[in-house]
């Protein structure tokens, strides 16, 4: 025999309890069939009660509802010529029903015992209903009713069962005959209705099958099984195909829905196995719970649990320590305050135990423990006890996670990568379960990064905001592109554009932004009033793997740096704004990064896409000290001062040129006045390790006043081809003495300085050709012969590249 239940979903309508038979029928041993009642009766037949004790005739409506949905699916079920038995059930159980609400509404009292009557009519009207729909279609089934069999005592809307009566009066019902009962309910030895507590259908099936020691026990629901975490927390949640009875246990006990915990004691004393499956995909095998799993478990976690609501009460004070029984008195009087305690910490000093409740126990908890403990707190012993909320317990669950080292390591670390703190940690000593005590705000955060980090088939989802769709920012959304699809073959990463802003709009959207449609869909985004706007939408979205970059010349954006690092978002930037404000900040942001476990990646600031800052660092790192960095750093100028030839053409001409190939800042007075140069040599400055201030950079301009007064690219484009004579001046005195212009950017002694020079063809620099960029590095380790690096230094796509490689160095570091 084997024992089937069919949850409210499966019963919900005619057309489903039409598959519920098909699946039936496919049995070839005898079936004891529990049902839950259609779906959303239950809550119906608890709403109509409420309606009656608040004292409005709505619950006459409900009610009403509820008949005239029951007499539906029973006439479309039964044939017409069968019908009277059943409508004549359901219309006496209506009666009862009513006058039962009447009463409530006449007395304006609602106890538990009436509450429990009224709310066992569901399951009463389903399976009644079913069993002659069965009947009828030749399955031959008995209708017996839970209340003669199923005894419990206690509260009445979640009894005890009472085993040993349980078991005398189910062990005589035939195991070679079919049967349906009616779950959730039972009776106490009054004969009165007790409850099994929500979810007690599955408990129902469970009894029968544990007393009528069956084959197995199958629970039908519309979900494929039990999925590896809350499916709508994680998009990306799969069916765990076998489980131990315990790891299901803990799984349900800790959130998934799918299973009431309490179902799994009476089946797994006896070794039967449950199956729980999907009624409207038959044909997946669903989740195995039982003692013979076939498969060696890939992983050691098998799912992530997680659960809402939950209220901290910690009992602390010197008075604690070392003195016996205080624990035994917490908890004694939690008993006795009828407080279930979800979760205990307590660390070795032995000052502070911790209890996680329930919210609606986190009053009566903290009354109760306050009178017990009223004597020491007025001796000062222990502090006033106070409950905070909005805390979930976030578990891994899984028998192969013993011994399995640094695998709590991992999970903090996913977190704390992450900016989810911590508040609580709990350990069983089976190392079946780790639990964490988080804000209900991190909490879906956390549990994809939880799936993404212990599940690797899962992809891992990095969400990506960007500032700035200009020059460098197409590029960068073109390389993303291009790339996105190999990313997610060959290293399983999905970068999902969730935001993007210009100086204009901006859009957020966690699903997701097509990197082709950038555009498209900044255009139809929302006015952006300060780059505030989108800050304050990045932290709203609170999603994991974050990482924010900026290819925008905003002052604006580059002072938000702080603030999204604050929040555990990476910052990448090629935007040299930030990284050559004062030291102060430059330093506070390095800082920020580190103290929120994140990083603040600037590469492209110096050189676009040449390794100069990183291999800097990496000098440093290593234990060397830089005496010297001499170095062409503006690849416009260097672009600028190797095409313009005065007798051929014009300076305005050559600037002009240098900015629609992409190589001069958004305004080129930047580059011209020295401004981007000074910037960079100050950042390898600082990068070298020394505290230097802008002010402190000495630079001699080459263009004269008018140009330097500009204000804007048009006025300085007319200011340049006013001077045209002063350009031409310049590149004549280079030529007269075979020499070539550079501006070149020294760092030494503490001290740095820009200037134009005329360089011969004995300098390094004089070969330096197009828009290429050089540094020459002394150091200890390179004191003479200088370690040098080469390459072009400007243009959008090599910037985006850079920004490329910065983003997938994040990534790298801490996604993977
Ligand atoms: N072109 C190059 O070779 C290199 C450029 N860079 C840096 O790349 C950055 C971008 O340069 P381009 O793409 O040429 O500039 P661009 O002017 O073409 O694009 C700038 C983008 O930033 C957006 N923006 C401006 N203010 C904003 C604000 N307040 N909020 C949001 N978005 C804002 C603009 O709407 C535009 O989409 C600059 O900081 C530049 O220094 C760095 C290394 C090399
Ligand atoms: N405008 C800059 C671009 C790179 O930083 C330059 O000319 O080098």
């Amino acid at each position: 025999m084997l024992v089937i239940k069919f949850g409210g979903s499966s019963v919900a309508s005619s057309q489903n309890i039409k598959k519920v038979k098909v699946v039936l029928s496919q049995k070839k041993q005898p079936f004891f069939l529990v049902v839950s009642a259609f779906s959303g009766t239950t809550d119906l037949l608890q709403n109509a009660a409420k309606q009656a004790l608040g004292g409005t005739d709505s619950y006459l409506n409900t009610l009403d509802a509820l008949k005239n949905r029951h007499f539906l699916i029973a006439k479309e079920l039964i044939l017409l010529e069968n019908q009277a038995d059943t409508l004549i059930y359901i219309q006496k159980q209506f009666n009862q029903l009513t006058a039962l609400c009447e009463g409530v509404f006449a007395l304006g009292e609602l106890t538990d015992k009436t509450l429990a009557r009224i709310m066992s009519f569901g399951e009463l009207f389903s399976s009644f209903i079913i069993g002659h729909y069965l009947c009828q279609e030749a399955l031959n089934v008995e209708w017996i009713n839970s209340l003669d069999y199923i005894k419990a005592e206690g509260n009445y809307l979640e009894g005890e069962l009472n085993r040993t009566e349980t078991a005398s009066l189910i062990k005589d019902l035939d195991k070679t005959r079919n049967y349906i009962a009616p779950g959730f309910i039972a009776s106490n030895s009054k004969g009165e209705i007790v409850l099994l507590g929500r979810g007690g259908s599955d408990y129902s099936a469970a009894i029968f099958a544990g007393n009528l020691n069956v084959n197995g026990l199958e629970i039908w629901s519309d979900v494929d099984g039990m999925l590896d975490a809350n499916p709508k927390l994680v998009k990306s949640a799969r069916t765990i195909k076998e489980l131990s009875y315990k790891e299901a246990f803990e799984l349900s006990h800790f959130g998934a829905k799918v299973l009431y915990a309490p179902t799994i004691r009476p089946v797994m004393n006896k070794g039967i196995p449950i199956q729980l499956k999907n009624t409207f995909s038959p044909e997946k095998k669903g989740t195995y719970i039982g003692n013979k799993l076939k498969q060696e478990p890939q992983n050691s976690v098998k799912g992530i649990s997680s659960i809402a609501g939950l209220s901290l009460i910690t009992v602390a004070g010197i008075g604690l320590a070392g003195i016996k029984g205080m624990a035994k008195k917490v908890f004694a009087t939690l008993e006795r305050a009828s407080v279930n305690v979800v979760l205990i910490t307590q660390c070795c000093s032995e000052q502070n135990i911790c209890i996680g409740v329930v919210d609606k126990d986190k009053n009566q908890a903290v009354t109760a423990l306050n009178e017990a403990f009223d004597s020491e707190i007025r001796k000062l012993l222990v502090d006033k006890i106070i409950a905070k909320s909005n805390y979930s317990v976030i578990a891994l669950v899984g028998d192969n996670m013993k011994m399995k080292v640094g695998l709590s390591g991992q999970l903090f670390g996913a977190l704390g990568q992450n900016g989810i703190n911590i508040i609580a940690i709990a350990q069983g000593a089976s190392e079946r379960n780790i639990s964490v005590v988080i804000d209900t705000k991190d909490e879906k955060k956390a549990t994809n990064v939880l799936h993404e980090c212990f599940f690797n088939t899962v992809s891992k989802k990095v969400h990506l905001f960007v500032a700035g769709l200009g020059n460098v920012g197409k590029q960068f959304f073109k390389i993303i592109a291009e790339q996105k699809a190999t990313l997610l073959a060959e290293n399983n990463l999905d970068l999902r554009l969730v935001g993007i802003a210009n100086s204009k709009r901006m859009v957020l959207d966690e699903l997701g932004i097509d990197w082709d449609q950038g555009g498209v869909a900044l255009a139809q985004g929302t006015e952006v009033g300060h780059f505030s706007d989108f800050v304050e939408g990045m932290k709203k979205m609170n999603l994991r793997n974050s990482i924010f970059i900026d290819n925008t010349a905003s002052e604006e954006v580059s002072a938000s740096y702080l603030e999204i690092l604050k929040e555990s978002i990476s910052v990448i930037t090629c935007n040299k704004i930030a990284c050559s404000s004062s030291y102060e900040h430059y330093k506070g942001l390095k800082d920020t990064a580190k103290k929120f476990n994140c990083f603040f990646n600037y590469e492209t600031t110096v050189g676009a896409a040449l390794p100069v800052i990183k291999t800097i660092q990496d000098l440093r790192l290593s234990g060397d000290k830089i005496n010297r960095i001499q170095a062409v750093l503006s690849g416009s100028l260097n672009f600028i001062f190797n095409h313009y030839n005065s007798s051929k053409n014009t300076f305005v001409e050559i600037v002009k040129q240098a900015k629609e190939e992409g190589y001069t800042e958004p305004n080129p007075l930047i580059d011209l006045s020295g401004i981007d140069v000074m910037r960079k040599i100050l950042i390898l400055a600082r990068e070298a390790g020394y505290s230097l201030e802008m002010d402190e950079v000495v630079a001699n301009a080459f263009i004269p006043e008018n140009c330097l007064h500009a204000q804007n690219a048009t006025a300085l484009f007319e200011a340049i081809e006013q001077s045209e004579s002063h350009f031409k001046q310049l590149y004549e005195d280079a030529s007269s003495t075979d020499s070539k212009l550079k501006v070149i950017a020294t760092f030494e002694k503490g001290k740095a300085w820009v200037g134009l020079e005329k360089v011969q063809s004995s300098s390094p620099f004089f070969h330096l050709e197009g828009k290429d960029n050089i540094v020459s590095i002394q150091s200890r380790r390179y004191p003479t012969e200088p370690l040098v690096i080469k390459g072009a230094g400007a243009g959008a796509e090599l910037t985006a590249a850079g920004v490329f490689a910065d983003l997938m160095l994040i990534i790298n570091k801490s996604i993977n």
